[in-house]
């Protein structure tokens, strides 16, 4: 039995359109015990999107990114938010989107990337399942200076520092990015010994 079975979709109104879509929708649940009971939940749809860390083994370092995000901001956030290079996916797969991302963020040219693990980062209200790389990196493969496209808003630093440097900027807050937690961690404890 598929959960398709548990859910009858009612009514979905659109509430805004303007950059990307938020719908709230009525629907009726199938409880576990049986029952049926109606629902309303908003969704924000963004499509779906993919991060990448890239680290260098031998020189136990990774590249991560700094930039400024409004909606942190007003949460109270009052700093550049340190990331893992990351994209909406555009309609591409995802493998393909992170590596030109990937390039237009850092000026890393990647060639392997290799899929880790798949998660969704806010399942109550956000649509998105994002996709989670690691890659290897030299530094003879960055062949720009990255940073973004200026004219869609994006100011993005580059920042290469050791795996060390970046586990210990979780604890002390430097790094409050919940994909960017996750890659280090990953790394951690399948890419580096630490
Ligand atoms: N005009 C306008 N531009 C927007 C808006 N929201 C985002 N943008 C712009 O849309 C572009 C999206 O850039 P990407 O690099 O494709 O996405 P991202 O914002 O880095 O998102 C990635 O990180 C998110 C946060 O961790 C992830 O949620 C997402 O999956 C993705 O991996 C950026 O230029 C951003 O400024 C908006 O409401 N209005
Ligand atoms: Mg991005």
């Amino acid at each position: 039995m598929s959960l398709a079975d548990r859910v009858r979709i009612e009514e979905v109104s659109l509430l805004s359109d303007d950059w990307y879509v938020l719908k709230k929708t009525r629907f009726a649940f199938q409880r576990s015990n049986g029952e049926w009971q109606v629902q309303s939940r908003e969704t924000y749809d963004r499509g779906n999107g993919a991060t990448i860390l890239l680290y260098d083994r031998a020189r136990r370092t990774v590249i991560l990114t700094r930039q400024f995000r409004f909606p942190a901001f007003v949460s109270g956030y009052d700093d550049l938010m340190i990331e893992t290079p990351a994209g909406l996916l555009d309609k591409m797969g995802p493998e393909e989107r992170i590596k030109e991302e990937t390039q237009e963020e850092t000026g890393y040219r990647i060639g392997k990337v290799e899929k880790v693990f798949e998660a969704f980062m806010s399942p109550g209200s956000v649509t998105e399942r994002l996709y989670f790389f690691v890659g290897e990196y030299e530094p003879k493969d960055r062949i720009s200076d990255g940073g973004g496209v200026a004219n869609e808003g994006e100011d993005i630093e580059v920042m290469e520092v050791t795996i060390d440097e970046a586990l210990a900027m979780i604890p002390s807050g430097e790094i409050v990015d919940g994909k960017t937690i996750m890659l280090l961690q990953h790394a951690a404890l399948r890419i580096f010994r630490v």
